[in-house]
């Protein structure tokens, strides 16, 4: 119906704050109020009035918004600060374990560091709680002392060792001192530095202790063709005030075998024919040609004794502590079957990872180089070296509690070599997760959740949510959404040496879950955190060509990267 031209009209109607009807009235036509749009213009004076109260009702709004604001500033402010902490904790925590395997070293060669350290000079309770100590910040400095005294033990030892050089020239320990001391130096990285001998036994018949002796090695940098031994330890380099970058980070790195490799051990993918055909006659000629000690895991042992009990000489382990001991004695991992075994092969070393050798036997294969046709003519070559390797950097997680009594309190590390997914299980609500990079508020994470991806992992789950793919040398933490509920979420990639934080906030509605390559799901319930940062244990592993052709290949052959029909000669052409 169409309105009177003398009534005032309701031109429109929408709901005040306070949910009801609020009304705006157009002066008629004629520019004369009647008695009916008197009534009407009283109702609207009315209603004019009412929203003065609304005004302010809007005002307190504001006031209560500002308020807010300022209790999430604070509340944000304290995370920061409890992020930062928790930062400064894993930090110490990676120190403490470095200084506690380099500790391991000096007690498998038959010196116990703690009873030195309590005979000494320091009480047995502080002895006791030096075991404490890389969870609690508040003992930095006895742990500075520790790792200063560490380190005069270790002079004492050495000098005590170079004493009795002379007088044990035959022993193999000694002998492996003195060539550390010749080849160490300014010439790269020697594995005696970091694997060192390891001479403790163990009863075990599964796991003997006959050829502990590893194999040592030398790792040595080269680019643009130089392939000398020089490792430049300057990355930036001060002359004359001018600020330069000759020297670049990441270069190809090269292992050169300073002692013939003696141990292998061979991971193999379950349940699968081929593999077990492979791995049976693989064990067959490294022990026949090659006349190298082998291990296998338990399920493959017994594989290969059904066949055949000529393949009693393969070793094994029985339990997790010989495990945690696998990379004292093995100069080499072979793997057999696709990216899942290499991601295997890795979550067993949770230190050390001696280098792995991936023969391909999946469909897909990123980080399996070697065709298993070809196993003698890349093993022969492997076992006599030089060859190139990829350092594969690897994350180390823990996963801090609500109900834990500070921040040294955590469940971990967990290591992976891909990546780490927090998600929202079978929870069918957006997951939320507050993300702090070091003492920094990144995001807020509304969506199905976080991948938090090695560059070795940028092709696997990162890549099918969006992320980028980074040349597994490149030094970075891939920061992935997936299925963000906002239009701008971009993936990020963060330094490698920041130490990461991913809070389930209080108000979650639901819990989120973590896995680690794909595997260990763990529950985060409101309030729980994780922390991730860079381990000191990559993952070497050894390249057919070197790592940029490798990475090259296999986006190519793998992925399809960028494939394209050329567009054809005869067409159109710029003048
Ligand atoms: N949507 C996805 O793409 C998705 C989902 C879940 C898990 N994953 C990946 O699977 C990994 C576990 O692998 P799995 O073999 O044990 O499980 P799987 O058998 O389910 O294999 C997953 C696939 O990912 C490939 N893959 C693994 N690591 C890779 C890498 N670094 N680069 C390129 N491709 C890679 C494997 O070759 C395989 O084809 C996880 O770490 C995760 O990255 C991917
Ligand atoms: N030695 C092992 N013991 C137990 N599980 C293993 C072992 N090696 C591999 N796996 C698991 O088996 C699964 C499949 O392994 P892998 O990815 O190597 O083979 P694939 O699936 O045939 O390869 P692709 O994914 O390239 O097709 C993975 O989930 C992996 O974790």
């Amino acid at each position: 119906m169409a309105p009177s031209k003398n009534s005032t009209v309701i031109t429109s109607t929408s709901l005040n704050y306070a949910g009801e009807p609020s009304v705006s009235c157009s002066q008629p036509e004629n520019g004369f109020l009647n008695s009916i749009s008197l009534l009407s213009s009283e109702k609207a004076v009315q209603e004019l009035l009412q929203q003065s109260s609304v005004q302010s009702t809007d005002d307190h709004l504001m006031e209560f918004a500002d308020a807010m604001r300022t209790v999430a500033k604070a509340l944000r402010r304290a995370a920061e600060g409890k992020a930062s902490a928790q930062a400064e904790a894993a930090e110490w925590k990676r120190k403490y374990e470095l200084e506690r395997a380099h500790n391991l070293h000096l007690e498998h060669k038959g010196y116990n560091f703690y009873e030195k350290l309590q005979s000494s000079w320091i009480p047995s309770s502080l002895c006791n709680a030096m075991g404490m100590i890389g969870f609690m910040l508040p003992c930095v400095f006895f742990l500075e002392i520790f790792k200063q005294r560490g380190r005069e033990v270790s002079e004492e030892q050495s000098s005590k060792e170079t004493n009795s050089i002379g007088e044990r020239t035959e022993n193999l320990a000694s002998q492996s001192n003195e060539q550390s001391e010749q080849c160490c130096g300014m010439n790269g990285i020697c594995s005696h530095e970091v694997l060192r001998d390891d001479e403790s036994c163990s009863d075990s018949k599964v796991f003997p202790n006959k050829f502990t002796r590893k194999a040592s090695f030398k790792l040595s940098w080269w680019c643009n063709g130089d392939d000398s031994d020089q490792h430049k330890h300057d990355i930036v380099s001060f002359e004359r005030g001018n600020i330069t970058t000759a020297e670049r980070s990441s270069k190809q790195i090269a292992l050169k075998w300073e002692s013939q490799p003696q141990t292998v051990i061979i991971l193999t993918k379950p349940n699968s024919i081929s593999v077990r055909i492979l791995c049976a006659e693989m064990v067959r000629w490294l022990r026949e040609q090659k006349k190298l000690n082998i291990y296998v895991e338990p399920r493959v042992r017994a594989e290969l004794l059904t066949e055949s009990s000529i393949f009693n000489f393969v070793h094994t382990w029985k339990d997790e502590s010989e495990i945690m001991l696998l990379h004292t004695k093995v100069d080499l991992v072979i793997t057999l079957g696709g990216d899942g075994t290499v991601l295997w092969a890795a979550s067993m070393f949770k230190g050390p990872v001696p280098p792995v050798v991936p023969f391909s036997l999946g469909s897909l294969g990123f980080m399996t180089p070697f065709h298993s046709e070809r196993y003698r003519d890349y093993l022969d070559l492997i076992l006599k070296g030089p060859f190139n390797i990829t350092l594969r950097h690897r994350l180390q997680c823990h996963v801090i509690r609500e109900a834990a009594k500070n921040e040294y309190e955590t469940e971990g590390p967990m290591l992976v070599l891909n990546e780490v997914t927090i998600d929202r299980g079978i929870s069918s609500y957006l997951t939320n997760l507050e993300c702090y990079c070091d003492n920094s508020f990144v995001t807020s994470v509304q969506g199905d959740g976080l991948i938090l991806s090695t560059t070795s992992g940028s092709t696997a789950y990162s890549l099918a949510a969006g992320g980028s793919m980074v040349h597994p040398q490149v030094p970075g933490i891939l920061f992935t959404p997936i299925c963000p509920h906002s239009l701008s979420f971009r993936p990020l990639i963060l330094p490698e040496h920041v130490t990461l934080r991913v809070q389930v906030p209080f108000n979650s509605r639901s819990h989120a879950w973590a896995s680690f390559d794909g595997k260990d799901r763990k529950r985060l319930a409101p309030g729980d955190a994780l922390v991730c940062s860079m381990a000191p244990w990559p993952v070497p592993t050894a390249c057919q060509v070197d790592s940029t052709s490798d990475f090259l290949n296999s986006i190519h052959d793998g992925l399809h990267w960028n494939l394209r029909k050329t567009q054809s000669f005869d067409g159109p052409r710029e003048a």
